[in-house]
């Protein structure tokens, strides 16, 4: 499997974010996308995932699911934990793994995987910042699909919670997934290509 993404351009509300992004990334392989604050690169995610169009370039998933479209193939973990707070941990899996398919992992396994085994049954309202973005990230695990795309992955998480994260990236690039990743910061892994978008 290989993204290709060429000459990618963005605009938001007519006002021109970035242009001439592209890289190449093969299975197993990691990218960190950098920039400063209002760069965009949350935007070139939300692209990726299918969630804004861009006002030019291409991106080209190949080998992967042909009738299947990139954001079919994608997790999208955005900014935003996208959990309701009624919901507890394994309701909001099971929800999860309900909604996108291809199921992997038992849910009550992944919060486990997360060290959030503990709370699984209370609302998610009661998580701290650092467990609603471990809960997010148990979404990974829950259902299988070959692209990652990652918004800030380890904001909110200690020491312990971004060795694990570096620990479950490593083991899906292990399996010849693909992972994208906007960050500040450092990610942890071995090895990870980095572009830097905007000026
Ligand atoms: N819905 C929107 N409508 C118009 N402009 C937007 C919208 N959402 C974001 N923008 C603008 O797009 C630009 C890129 O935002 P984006 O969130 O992608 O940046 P970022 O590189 O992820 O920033 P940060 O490092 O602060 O998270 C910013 O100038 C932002 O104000």
């Amino acid at each position: 499997m290989r993204l290709v993404v060429e000459n990618l351009a963005c605009e938001r509300s007519g006002r021109p974010i970035f242009s001439g992004v592209g890289f190449a990334l093969d299975e197993g392989q990691a990218l960190a996308v950098t920039g400063r604050n209002g760069a965009g690169k949350s935007t070139l995610l939300q692209i990726l995932a299918g969630l804004l169009e861009p006002a030019s370039g291409t991106i080209l998933l190949d080998g992967g699911h042909d009738e299947r479209t990139l954001p079919e193939q994608a997790h999208y973990v955005g900014h935003r934990d996208a959990l309701k707070p009624a919901l507890t941990p394994l309701e909001a899996l099971a929800f999860w793994q309900a909604m996108l398919g291809e199921p992997a992992m038992a849910p009550d396994d992944a919060l486990d995987r997360l060290d959030l085994g503990h709370a699984a049954d209370l609302p998610c309202a009661y998580l701290s910042a650092g467990q609603r973005r471990r809960l997010a990230l148990a979404r990974l695990l829950v259902s299988d699909r070959p692209v990652w795309l990652l918004d800030e992955p380890t904001s909110a998480l200690d020491a312990g919670s971004q060795t694990l994260f570096a620990e479950l990236v490593e083991s899906h690039l292990g399996r010849g997934g693909l992972v994208v990743a906007a960050t500040h910061a450092p990610l942890g892994l071995h090895e990870a290509a980095t572009i830097r978008i905007g000026a």
